[in-house]
């Protein structure tokens, strides 16, 4: 049998606690499957002294944790710490330049400094791989580097954030508020250090930018990527889904059009959509994650799986490892980096969608026809509306519609009509309607 692979791991929190709970576990059937022992030589966190429920008397500790990329007895480095740039980027930098094997699960650096780290892995010969950075224990990384490699990807899309689906299918199945939906998810482990990250669509887009990178060549643009988050969606948006027969979910989308210059442009957005319910998303709940994959031979592939926790995402975490002691180590976004292409970004606007509006709304007469002519004069075509009762105190009511298929630039100009009303006593909420 080949000399152990000597692993330090960076951060010792849900999921670096989770991975050294899986390879001491699972040991033997890692041996067997890695063709050699995978064995942990230090470690580095915050504290030192924190119980963890793991024994980590048998592995060096280093403070400082660049420290670990200069070990001599460290042929691989796990960084599990997170934020994307600070200590993370900086053991990733030092980690690849030496020469040494980087695997992570950080979607947030990997979204902002990918393509340089990509680059410092390809120049020394290291493997950079980040499997858990993105759907959790769902190899969907490999997925799309390996399982969809023959195809030219149509479109993916999907379910990219365990605490968001967690809040939006709790909040479906309970009526209860936001606030202690989040607080729940936080305890269970799901959400970022700052869950602003997963309410606002932020982590959501940085995986998108990954996979969009992977299926479909480019660079990887995370500031390209079009974001809006799931904090305005309310109870009765979704109850008002729901007797439309949908579901809300935030979808991350990629696909790619060619522009009138030849150039092949790249859009990315993650959005609260209106899910249709015989949608294979629709029945995606809690922190599961999911994504489809359209390829022009493949046809829809669809991965599923937990998004997030500590053994899930310890699960992917380890099978990179694997990769790399059965000296796997491939292009860490299918092509090497030269081959990605820059692909600007597509301005939606011609796009076509059915949409649900939401509008909270003063309860006095002429409302209804001041929204209804704002449509009219943007051209938008309403397929349903329904203002939800009269308010007893003459306060607010909700108006929501569904509009048929149309331009989206023609929902902006409504909105832009409409902007300053008086009748108007929130912001408008607009929810594209996911296309099977
Ligand atoms: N929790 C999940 O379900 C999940 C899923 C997929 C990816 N991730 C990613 O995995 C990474 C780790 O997430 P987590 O949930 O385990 O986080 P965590 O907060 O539970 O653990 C982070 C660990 O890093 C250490 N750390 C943080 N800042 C440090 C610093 N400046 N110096 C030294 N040590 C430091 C902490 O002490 C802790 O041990 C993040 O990049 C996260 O986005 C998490
Ligand atoms: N905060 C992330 C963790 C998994 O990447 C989520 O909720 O999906
Ligand atoms: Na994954």
């Amino acid at each position: 049998m080949d000399k152990p692979l000597r692993i330090a791991i960076a951060g010792l929190g849900t999921v670096g606690t989770g991975v050294i709970r899986l390879l001491e576990t699972n040991r033997d059937l890692l041996t067997a499957r890695a063709g050699r022992e995978i064995e942990v030589t230090a470690v580095s966190a915050r504290d030192r002294n924190r119980n963890r429920g793991v024994d980590l008397s048998r592995y060096a500790w280093e403070d400082d944790m660049t420290a670990l990329a200069a070990r001599e007895d460290v042929d691989l480095v796990v960084e599990l710490v997170g934020g994307s740039d600070g200590p993370a980027l900086a053991l990733a930098r030092a980690s690849l330049g030496a020469g040494k094997h980087f695997v992570t699960a950080n979607k947030a650096m990997i979204a902002h400094h990918g393509i340089a780290l990509a680059k410092t892995a390809e120049a020394h010969e290291a493997a950079l791989k980040f499997e858990a950075a993105v759907a959790g224990g769902i190899p969907v990384v490999k997925g799309l580097r390996e399982g969809t490699s023959a195809n030219a990807l149509e479109r993916i899309y999907g379910i990219l954030n365990g605490t968001c689906n967690y809040i939006l299918s709790k909040m479906e199945d309970t009526g209860a508020d936001f606030g202690e939906i989040l607080a729940e998810a936080q305890a269970k482990g799901f959400a970022e250090a700052d869950p602003t990250f997963d309410i606002q669509g932020i982590d959501a887009a940085h995986k998108l930018a990954i996979l969009a990178a992977i299926g479909f060549g480019a660079r990887i643009d995370f500031d390209a990527v079009r974001t809006t988050g799931i904090t305005q969606v309310k109870a009765a948006d979704i109850a008002q889904a729901d007797a439309l027969g949908f579901v809300i979910r935030l979808i991350a989308m990629a696909d790619t059009e060619t522009g009138e210059d030849g150039r092949t442009r790249l859009l990315q957005r993650v959005r609260p959509c209106l899910v249709p319910k015989d949608h294979p998303l629709a029945s995606v709940d809690g922190p599961t994650n999911a994504v489809v994959a359209e390829g022009n031979f493949s046809g829809r592939l669809l991965f599923q799986g937990a998004g997030a926790g500590d053994g899930p995402t310890a699960s992917a975490v380890v099978a990179d490892i694997i990769d790399i002691a059965r000296e796997e180590i491939g292009a860490p976004f299918s092509i090497p980096v030269a081959g990605l292409e820059p692909m600007p970004p597509v301005e939606p606007g011609h796009r076509m969608e059915r949409t649900y509006l939401r509008f909270t709304v003063t309860d006095r007469p002429g409302v209804l026809a001041e929204i209804t002519a704002a449509m009219r004069d943007a051209g938008v075509s309403i397929e349903s509306l329904i203002q939800k009762g009269r308010a007893d105190d003459g306060g607010e009511v909700l108006v929501a519609m569904v509009t048929h298929e149309g331009p989206e630039r023609c929902i902006k100009e409504a909105l832009d009509l409409l902007d300053g009303s008086e009748s108007l006593t929130d912001a408008p909420l607009v929810l594209p309607i996911l296309r099977d």
